[in-house]
């Protein structure tokens, strides 16, 4: 199965890592504008099969499409991450352009591909895709519920002082610090709700830090994350080229699920070789649907910016 990840900055470097490490794929291409970078990481990377013992084949290419062709899979990193203070919505100027023109250039070469996007805005870059590329909804899959995810669990667990792993939680929502909705009411600590172990206002500090989770992380690095968002986007290709099945938070177009329309958001989703194979809609209470229903607005509001690049 092959993967081309394009972007070979910090996160896709790291998701290429990750897939190979872990065997995912049996080929990974790793593209960038930037002449020669590619080839280095990937070059780095191949340098680690003989200490971890991974076959996986990677390459690097400058901005040559043809070496990506007949991907399975396409994760979409390219663009710019924010700075200290910056939200992630303030990208969209800039990355909104080269998502386009990267998802036409992956499209001509690997036309039964799905598409995992990454770049920032997510909820918006996903969207966009969608449009631009007119794929059906199921190959076009925007990976931040599952780093978010695994942020709340992380948080959850420090809280508890117990293993992430025996944490099971999930965020849903737009991928923003004020759209991500992580269901506290839903969180588990091996199967009893989380309720019976931590106080409200240890569950509203859980919650709040897991929103912030990402600016968090980008005032003391300088720039955004990428180990976290790396592993997340292979766990996600994982379940895609495995036909794993795993509930996945991505954000997906929604046609009426949990109330909205015409956006891509985080839902929970069965992720197998079609890509998204069902949205799970579940049954919220009365303030999560409140919530759900702002942060769609916000996503929608968001998403308008995109009338020129779509034009
Ligand atoms: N969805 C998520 O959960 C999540 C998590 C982390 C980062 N991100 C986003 O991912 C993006 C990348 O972050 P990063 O930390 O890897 O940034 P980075 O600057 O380290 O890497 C981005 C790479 O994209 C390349 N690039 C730019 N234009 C390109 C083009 N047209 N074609 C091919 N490559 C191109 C750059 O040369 C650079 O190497 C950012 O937008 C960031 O906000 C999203
Ligand atoms: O925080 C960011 O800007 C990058 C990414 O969306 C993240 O959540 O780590």
């Amino acid at each position: 199965m092959k993967v081309t990840v394009v972007g070979a900055g910090n996160v896709g470097a790291s998701c290429a890592d990750s897939i190979s490490y872990r065997g995912i794929a049996s080929e990974v291409v790793l593209l960038d504008i930037r002449e020669g970078f590619a080839e280095g990481k990937a070059m780095d990377i191949m340098q680690c099969a003989t200490n971890t013992g991974f076959n996986t084949r990677v390459s690097g290419v400058t901005n040559d499409y043809s070496k990506t062709a007949n991907s399975d899979v396409v994760v979409i990193t390219s663009g710019i991450p924010r700075k200290p203070g910056m939200t992630r919505e303030e990208l969209i100027g800039i990355n909104a352009g080269i998502v386009k023109s990267v998802a036409d250039n992956v499209l001509a070469h690997s036309p039964n591909a799905i598409i995992v996007v990454v770049s920032n805005p997510m909820d918006t870059m996903t969207y966009l895709t969608l449009k631009a590329t007119g794929l059906p909804k199921n190959r076009i899959i925007g990976m931040g519920g599952a780093l978010d995810s695994s942020r709340f669990r992380y948080y959850l667990s420090q809280a508890l002082d117990k293993p992430s792993n025996d944490v099971s939680a999930m965020v849903i929502g737009g991928h923003g610090d004020t759209t991500m909705i992580p269901l506290t009411r839903l969180a588990s600590y091996n199967g009893i709700p989380v309720s019976e172990f931590l106080s409200e206002e240890e569950l509203a500090k859980v919650a709040a830090a897991t929103m912030v989770g990402g600016a968090t992380l980008t005032g003391l690095l300088g720039t955004s994350a990428w180990y976290a968002p790396g592993a997340s986007v292979a766990y996600l290709v994982d379940s895609i080229l495995n036909d794993q099945k795993k509930m996945i938070a991505c954000s997906v177009f929604v046609e009426g699920e949990y109330g909205q329309n015409d956006i891509c958001i985080g839902v929970p989703c069965i992720i197998g070789k079609n890509g998204v194979e069902q949205i799970v809609d579940i049954a919220l209470n009365d303030a999560e649907k409140a919530a759900f229903a702002k942060s769609a607005d916000a996503v929608r509001n968001m998403n308008a910016d995109l009338k020129s690049v779509l034009a």
